[in-house]
């Protein structure tokens, strides 16, 4: 399986459970392996022929913007449910993790896969 891949995209958001999280916006830092088979692009060096990695991470950005989830798990799952409407993605991992919010731990967060490998992957 070829994977397109998007490490520690740092995006800024209204995240948390409780009532002081709600008035500020907190930084989420992603990874993203998204299923793509390279090989058309390759063949042609067509940027029209593959997942476009700056657009899906612009989109994310936005998506961080446009959204005020309380749990890590909402924004992943509503996240990765866009991206692979919007992009036509087969399989993804995300990973979501929030710098700081356990001050012991260099980062929480969730880590999820949805939809289905390629064939042949
Ligand atoms: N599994 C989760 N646990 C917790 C979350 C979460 O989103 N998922 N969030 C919080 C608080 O918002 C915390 O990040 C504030 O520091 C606690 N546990």
């Amino acid at each position: 399986m070829d994977l397109v891949l998007i490490e520690s995209l740092a995006v800024d958001t209204v995240i948390g459970v409780y009532d002081w999280e709600r008035t500020i916006t907190q930084r989420l830092v992603l990874d993203l392996e998204l299923a793509t088979d390279i090989r058309p692009a390759a063949a042609g060096d067509d940027i029209a022929l593959t997942l476009d990695y700056a657009a899906v991470s612009e989109r994310i950005a936005a998506f961080a913007g446009e959204h005020d989830f309380a749990l890590v798990e909402t924004f992943a799952e509503r996240l990765a449910t866009a991206l692979r409407e919007e992009f036509a993605i087969a399989w993804l991992r995300l990973t979501v993790r929030k710098p700081g919010a356990v001050a012991a731990a260099a980062a929480v967060g969730v880590r999820i896969e949805r939809g289905t490998p390629p064939e042949g992957s």
